[in-house]
């Protein structure tokens, strides 16, 4: 691994790391924040953050303010990019589709299957780097932004054991329902519906996974994606069905979907995350 940026932030240090991803195939970058505990050795609590569509590891690190409230409750942020990246790495012509797109899936399709393995990177790779590379107490957090969401959402409903707690901005909660997803999932998993509801959230709360994960999603009234993308009723319907004991879904009223609503509330968002060490253990 090398690193690439360095800043100094709220007395700890925000950094880009570069490496060779062994389950992508390709170099990758990844946004690292390390509190001043993590700074003076001591070990810390680590959030896994899933960006959204068109991004990549810089827009939470420069635009949600996280650093402040990292800093203050001591947590370590960890913040990939949202696909694999680089020449040889297939691509395609809209923002939804390809790099900046990957959805948080393993593909299995061509052109896609050779690199887009977003899964197995963010859920075994980083955070064995993570603990190999930085100071991680073994607690684990995960959160993210719309397409992130969905991916920060799935990641902990699909693996018991590994997320304290899972929470959401703006997440596209039943890609098989929705334009974005649809278009994704064909493209990486092909027309298999039983693949597709193992990467979608509605689906996987349906089929009562990982029952005990405490779940927070906040949406925005005055995103334009509400609606057509997003769907947070299908959410909620499926919270009411299944009587799960701790997952809340809010919807606050004026914000949007860009990252002015993410930062208002990230801090809110980890002091919850913060609460759930104590509340599970
Ligand atoms: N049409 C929009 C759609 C993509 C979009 O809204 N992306 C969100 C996540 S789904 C985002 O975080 N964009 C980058 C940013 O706001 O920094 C665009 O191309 O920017």
């Amino acid at each position: 691994m090398e690193r690439v940026e360095v800043h100094a932030s709220f007395g700890g240090r925000q950094e880009v790391w570069r490496h060779e991803s062994a389950s992508l195939g390709t170099i990758q970058q990844v946004g690292v924040y390390l509190p001043p505990q993590a700074v003076q050795g001591e070990k810390c609590p680590a959030l896994l953050w899933l960006s959204g569509l068109t991004c990549n590891e810089q827009n939470f690190i420069t635009k949600a303010g996280a650093q402040a409230i990292a800093a203050e409750l001591g947590w370590i942020l960890i913040v990939p990019d949202t696909s694999p990246r680089g020449e040889q790495v297939a691509d395609a012509e809209g923002y939804d589709l390809g790099q900046g797109a990957g959805f948080y899936v393993n593909a299995t399709q061509e052109p896609w299957a050779a690199h887009y393995r977003m899964d197995d990177y963010v859920n075994i790779e980083l955070r064995e780097l993570a603990a190999a590379n930085f100071p991680v107490n073994g607690h684990w957090a995960i959160s993210g932004h719309s397409m992130g969401g969905h991916g920060a959402l799935t990641s902990a409903l699909r693996n018991p054991g590994l997320y304290t707690s899972a929470s959401a901005f703006s997440p596209i909660v039943a890609p098989s329902q929705v334009p974005w997803g649809q278009k994704a999932f064909t493209a990486y998993l092909g027309d298999e519906p039983a693949v597709w509801a193992e990467y979608d959230s509605v689906e996987l709360i349906t089929s009562g996974s990982n029952p005990e994960l405490p779940l927070l999603c906040d949406f925005g009234d005055a995103d334009d994606f509400l609606e057509v993308q997003l769907q947070p009723q299908r959410l909620q319907e499926a919270l009411d069905r299944s009587g799960r004991r701790n997952a809340r879904i809010r919807l606050q009223p004026g914000y949007d979907h860009s990252y002015y609503f993410v930062s208002t509330f990230f801090a809110d968002h980890l002091k919850w995350h913060h609460a759930q060490i104590g509340a599970g253990s």
